[in-house]
């Protein structure tokens, strides 16, 4: 694999759309895709496919496309999928519970391995086979276990004290839910998600119908 040098943000991002496709078309029992079929899939145009893909090296063969199997694990290598990462949730709520619950990140690689709140009613109770521990112990635990991400879904109120938990206890990046703009070092990952960001979108393309 090339050396990954200025690679946009847009490509990154596309990056998991393309390992979630591939990952269908293996279980579909899939050995060859084309890029066009993958730009059908995704819509996405099959140059876009080739070009993304190249910047990362040679895949696939002219004439032929590419082999399931072998991209998925290159396109899983580039995303680190393969490290197995160790996971904790912060915040054991509605959404917290939600998120310790989806099957899917141990597919993906992902090890739920701590839940941590600061209510003594949630404190103590299991969720997904995991115990929900007191937020006081994280430091410990997070270096126990081997904590590389830490997942915030706390009020917003308290999510900047729960980042600043998080960067001491010293995880490598932070998944945050919290509708607010978090303060972290420059050298610490974070990713900030809103689902209401899709369903305003959907709103705008709907009510323009
Ligand atoms: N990004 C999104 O798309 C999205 C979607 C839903 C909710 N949210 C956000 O996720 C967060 C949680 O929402 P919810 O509906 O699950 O709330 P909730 O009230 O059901 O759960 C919050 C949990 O956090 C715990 N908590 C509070 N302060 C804490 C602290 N300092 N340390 C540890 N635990 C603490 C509470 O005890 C509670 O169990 C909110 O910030 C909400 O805005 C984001």
């Amino acid at each position: 694999m090339k050396g990954q040098v200025n690679i946009s943000k847009a490509t990154i991002d596309r990056l998991p759309l393309y390992f979630r496709t591939l990952r269908l078309a293996q279980d579909e029992g899939i050995d060859i895709i084309s890029s066009d079929e993958l730009g059908r899939r995704l819509g996405i145009t099959p140059e876009q496919i080739r070009k993304d893909l190249a910047s990362f090296g040679q895949f696939g063969k002219k004439g032929v496309g590419y082999y399931v199997n072998e991209l998925k694990r290159n396109v899983g290598e580039i995303l680190g999928l393969n490290n197995h990462w160790n996971i904790a949730v912060v915040g054991i709520g509605h959404l917290g519970a939600a998120l310790a619950n989806y099957q899917n990140f141990v597919t993906l690689g992902f090890n739920l391995v701590a839940l941590f709140d600061q209510d003594p009613n949630v404190i103590g109770t299991t969720v997904n086979h995991v115990k929900v521990e007191d937020i006081r112990d994280m430091k410990k635990i997070v270096k126990e276990r081997n904590i590389h991400i830490g997942i915030i879904a706390v009020p917003a109120a308290f999510a900047q004290g729960v980042a600043d938990k998080l960067v001491d206890a010293g995880v490598k990046g932070i998944w945050n839910f919290a509708p607010i703009k978090m303060e972290v070092p420059e050298t610490m990952h974070i990713v900030n998600e809103d689902l209401s960001i899709g369903l305003s979108s959907l709103s705008y393309h709907i009510t323009r119908k």
